[in-house]
C-alpha cells in the first residue's frame, strides 16, 4: 500500500485546543498556495515516479475552507499528477462548511470518504472549545453529503473536555451513534503547548475531568461502540466491517506515503521527511522548482523495527509475528525480548498464536507501551 497526504493549513477560526499546522484564513494567499501544492505534486512525482496510490487524504487545517474554484483547481491537480485510479479518497470537513456545490465538486473528482470534525453534540461545550459550528450544522452537513451520494462518512469526537461530565459524553455518544455512520474516531483531549487551553491551564483556569473520569469515558466509548456493532480497530477508531480508514492503516502498518503541503510529513524510500510549516518557507522553494523539505531522516533497520511496534501496537489486532519475520528477517521475540516481557508481566500486552496485542488495561496506558519499544 502507498498513500498521499495533502495539507490545507487554513481555518476560518482557531480552536482552543488545536496545535496542528494552520493559520487564520482571512488575508492568506490561498490561490497561490493551491498552485504551490500542484507544483509540488509535479516536482515530487517527477523525482519519484510511482505506479499507483491506494489512498489519498486531504486534511488540515480545514480543506473545506477553500472556495469552490480553489477546491476544483486542487482536485484537478490531484487527478492530473497523482496516480490514483481506485481506492480511498478522503476529505476532512468542518460541519457547516460544505455547500452542495462543494460536495458536487468533491464527488466529481472521485472523493469517496468525508471525515467531519464534530467534536461534541453539546452546543455549550462546542462554544467553550472555540468551535463555531453548532449541532444543527452537523445534521445538515451529513444530510447534504448523503444527498450528494456520499456513504463512507466519519465523525471525530473529543472527550475529557473542560467541564465535561460522564453523562455529557454519554449523551454525545448516543447522538453520534444514532446517526448509524460506518466510522467514528474519538480522541481524548490533549492539552498542547501554544494553545489557548494550555495558557488557561497554566493560570489554573482550565478545569479538566480527572484521570479516573477520563478512563471511565474511554471504557464507556468502547462498550457503546461494541453494543452498536462497531468494531474497534485502533485505540481511537471504530468502524463497521470494511469501513476501517485505509489511509490511517497505512500509517499504523508502517507503510509509505507522500506528504504534500505546508508542514506535511511523508515517508518514501526509507526516508521520513517533513515539509516547511510556515507558508512562505513552504512556497518559496517550490517557486524555484525545489522541494520544500524542512527535515529528513534515513530510517535504519533498527528504527524501522521500532516504528513497526510503536505504530502497529495501536491496532487492536496488534502486530503479527510472522509478518514481522517476513518483513525484517528477524524474530520479534528476540529483538524486543525485554519490553515484550516487561509489558506482558505488567498485564499491558498479551499474545495469541501469531499476534502480540494490547490488553484492555494496555489500551488505557497505550503511550507507556508504545514508548517501551523505542530501544
Ligand atoms: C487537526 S483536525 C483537522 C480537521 C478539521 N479542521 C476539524 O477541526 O475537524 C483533526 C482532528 O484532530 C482532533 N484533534 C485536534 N486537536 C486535538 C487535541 N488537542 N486533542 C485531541 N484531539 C484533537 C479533532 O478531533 C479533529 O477533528
Ligand atoms: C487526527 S487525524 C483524523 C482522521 C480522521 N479521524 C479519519 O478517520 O479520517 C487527521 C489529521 O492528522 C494530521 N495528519 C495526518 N496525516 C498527516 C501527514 N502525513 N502530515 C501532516 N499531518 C498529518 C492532519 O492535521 C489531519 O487533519
Ligand atoms: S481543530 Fe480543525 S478547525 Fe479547529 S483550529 Fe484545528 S484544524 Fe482548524
Amino acid at each position: 500500500m502507498k498513500s498521499a497526504y495533502i495539507h490545507i493549513p487554513f481555518c476560518e477560526h482557531i480552536c482552543h485546543y488545536c496545535d496542528f499546522n494552520k493559520v487564520f484564513l482571512k488575508g492568506q494567499p490561498v490561490d497561490e498556495y493551491v498552485q504551490s501544492l500542484i507544483k509540488e505534486f509535479e516536482i515530487v512525482l517527477n523525482e519519484t515516479p510511482t505506479q499507483n496510490l491506494d489512498t489519498i487524504f486531504v486534511g488540515g487545517g480545514t480543506p473545506t475552507s477553500l472556495n469552490e474554484q480553489q477546491l476544483e483547481t486542487l482536485c484537478k491537480g490531484i487527478r492530473k499528477y497523482l496516480p490514483f485510479t481506485e481506492g480511498e479518497f478522503t476529505f476532512e470537513a468542518n460541519p457547516g462548511d460544505l455547500s452542495i456545490d462543494k460536495l458536487k465538486i468533491l464527488a466529481e473528482y472521485g472523493v469517496n470518504r468525508i471525515s467531519f470534525g464534530v467534536q461534541s453534540f453539546n452546543n455549550e461545550l462546542l462554544a467553550k472549545i472555540g468551535r463555531t459550528h453548532r449541532v444543527e450544522d452537523v445534521y445538515s452537513s451529513l444530510e447534504k453529503a448523503m444527498q450528494c451520494g456520499f456513504t463512507n462518512l466519519s465523525i471525530d469526537l473529543i472527550y475529557a473536555l473542560p467541564g465535561q461530565t460522564i453523562d455529557d459524553f454519554e449523551a454525545t455518544l448516543k447522538e453520534a451513534l444514532d446517526l448509524q455512520l460506518p466510522h467514528y474516531s474519538s480522541y481524548s483531549l490533549i492539552v498542547e503547548p501554544k494553545t489557548v487551553f494550555y495558557n488557561l491551564m497554566r493560570k489554573g483556569k482550565l478545569i479538566l475531568p480527572s484521570e479516573d473520569v477520563e478512563a471511565e469515558m474511554y471504557k464507556m466509548l468502547m462498550s457503546q461502540m461494541e453494543t452498536s456493532g462497531l468494531n474497534q480497530y485502533e485505540i481511537s477508531n471504530f468502524s463497521k466491517p470494511g469501513y476501517e480508514s485505509k489511509h490511517n492503516l497505512v500509517y499504523w502498518n508502517n507503510e509509505e506515503y507522500f506528504g504534500f503541503g505546508a508542514g506535511a510529513h511523508g515517508y518514501i524510500n526509507d526516508i521520513r521527511y517533513s515539509n516547511a510549516g510556515p507558508l512562505k518557507k513552504y512556497m518559496q522553494p517550490i517557486s524555484e522548482g525545489k522541494r520544500p523539505i524542512f527535515d529528513q531522516n534515513k530510517i535504519t533497520k533498527k528504527e524501522k523495527m521500532e516504528e513497526e511496534m510503536f505504530l502497529g501496537l495501536r491496532k487492536i489486532k496488534g502486530v503479527q509475528l510472522s509478518h514481522f519475520h517476513q518483513k525484517y528477517n528477524e524474530n520479534m521475540m528476540d529483538v524486543f525480548k525485554e519490553p515484550i516481557h516487561e509489558m506482558m508481566n505488567r498485564g499491558l500486552l498479551t499474545m495469541n498464536n501469531d499476534f502480540l496485542y494490547l490488553t484492555n488495561r494496555g489500551k488505557l496506558l497505550g503511550n507507556e507501551v508504545f514508548q517501551a519499544f523505542l530501544l
